[in-house]
């Protein structure tokens, strides 16, 4: 790095003044917790963390610092948007072989024409950051990487400062205790619009039994009160532990963290090949195993939530047709048991055709009638005007792509907004035909569960 940034003022060169470049430096590093580092930046970098873990714990990320965002509020651009500029960002890239790759990381709202007041207002339509620092922990590999994306034509200064940073923030991981942190105390829960909930579930079953649409996902919100200002690294601890078997991620915000434990991934891209999953279709788990095995016969078995499922099968398998050649997708779903919930599951793949990149994959798929429903801009539209709420990043895209085009982006479900001493947690379901409100209500309430038990509030049920 240190002749690259050099050779980079050599005139023979022809770098010219004013051109972007991306500089990236790995090193390596002993064992770390990447909560540690995540806590490392709390003082200097409080808004600009993010924390990603993938549900079967092959990688880790941690953000700290800005070295540059991409965000936009367009309805219609957002996903290109993104997109052009990373490849822009990707073509000026500096990198040797032993660095790791630098990551693009953030998500984008549910809906960005929902325009109702809300708790997400400072959350535009799409945000995404390349890290100052990054953690890596991947293949048994601990790094941390700097990224600089710059203009100017001495880089070489900043960079320098840029390494006493990094080395500050590993001292400083590294020689603070890391225990289990107390839970937060909740003072008040509040079910928010729960009438409006119980309604819109019964004017949406009736819409269907009416033929306007399929199936429509209605969501609610549940606001917990704390008595003091819960520190991002508690809500990010506490949901690691509580829902092991998902990804963990954690996004934030002038002041706000967006974090959760989803278990359902919406695309992933490794070495050219794409793979999905279908998770719709739900049920609680058994108090007794010989209780759970019923409980997930009868999900396998029953009508209502494999109609919920199918819709999803049926929309990702397109867009996997219209992407893929060599599509795999099983003709049954089998069960997925986490730790609250089993829900239905289908996994789908195939091999991405060249030159389609995980951002036109995303806009293909967002919202699938996992979250949305069938048609799309109807239960969209449904969505809009039954809920009073706006569901920000919420059923939403979240995830990270690095410069080889490799990514992965879950569905951030089982999540909540964490903005000082008030969270905002969020679940919904699938309304088809033979919904009832009452069940549909009792199933949120499994799906709080674990972002609830994570925040210290008390469980229902
Ligand atoms: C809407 C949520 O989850 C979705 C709805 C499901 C259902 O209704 O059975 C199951 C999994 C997800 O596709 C949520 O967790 O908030
Ligand atoms: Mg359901």
């Amino acid at each position: 790095m240190n002749r690259k940034l050099t050779a980079t003022r050599n005139p023979q060169l022809k770098i010219s003044q004013n051109e972007l470049r991306f500089f990236t430096e790995t090193i390596d590093v002993g064992r770390i917790s990447p909560l540690a580092f995540f806590e490392a930046g709390d003082s200097s970098y409080k808004d600009e963390r993010f924390y990603w873990q993938n549900a079967d714990k092959t990688l880790t990320l941690v953000g700290i610092g800005h070295a540059t965002v991409l965000t936009s509020n367009s309805v219609n651009n957002r996903f290109t948007h993104i997109s052009t500029g990373w490849k822009k960002l990707c073509a000026a890239l500096i990198k040797e072989e032993k660095d790791m790759e630098p990551v693009l990381f953030g998500g984008f709202s549910f809906d960005p024409k929902n325009k109702k007041e809300s708790e997400w207002n400072s959350f535009p339509s799409a945000h995404f950051v390349v890290p100052s620092f990054q953690l890596t922990i991947k293949n048994g590999r601990t790094s941390i990487s700097i990224n600089l994306v710059t203009e100017t034509d001495d880089a070489m200064k900043e960079f320098d400062r840029l390494r006493d940073e990094r080395d500050r923030l590993i001292h400083i991981a590294q020689v603070e205790e890391f225990d289990v942190l107390s839970k937060p105390e909740v003072i008040w829960v509040e079910e928010v619009e729960k009438a409006q909930y119980m309604h819109a579930v019964a004017d949406v079953t009736k819409k269907i039994n009416n033929g306007e649409a399929e199936k429509v996902v209605i969501a609610r919100s549940v606001k917990l009160n704390f008595e003091q200002k819960v520190p991002a690294v508690i809500a990010l601890q506490h949901i690691s532990n509580e829902q092991q078997e998902s990804y963990h991620f954690g996004l934030q915000k002038e002041g706000q963290l967006f974090f959760g434990a989803t278990p359902e991934r919406l695309i992933e891209i490794a070495n050219g090949r794409a793979y999905s999953s279908c998770v719709a279709g739900s049920s609680k788990r058994g108090k007794s195993a010989a209780e759970d095995r019923e409980l997930g016969k009868e999900l396998l078995e029953d009508h209502k939530n494999k109609e919920e499922h199918q819709y999803v099968v049926d929309m990702i398998s397109q867009v996997f047709q219209t992407f893929c050649s060599d599509v795999e997708i099983p003709k049954v779903p089998k069960l997925m048991k986490i730790r609250d919930i089993q829900h239905l599951i289908t996994p789908i793949e195939g091999q991405l055709e060249r030159g389609i990149d995980i951002f036109r994959l995303i806009e293909a798929l967002h919202p699938t009638p996992a979250l949305g429903g069938v048609p799309r801009e109807v239960s969209m539209e449904i969505i809009r005007n039954e809920e009073n709420m706006d569901r920000g990043y919420y059923a939403a895209p979240i995830g990270w792509t690095d410069t080889s085009g490799d990514g992965e982006f879950a569905v951030a479900i089982r999540s909540a907004l964490l903005d000082g001493a008030t969270a905002y947690l969020y679940a919904g379901g699938g309304i088809v035909a033979d919904s009832e409100p009452d069940k549909e209500y009792e199933e949120t309430w499994v799906k709080f569960r674990p972002i609830m038990r994570a925040l210290g509030g008390k469980l229902n049920g």
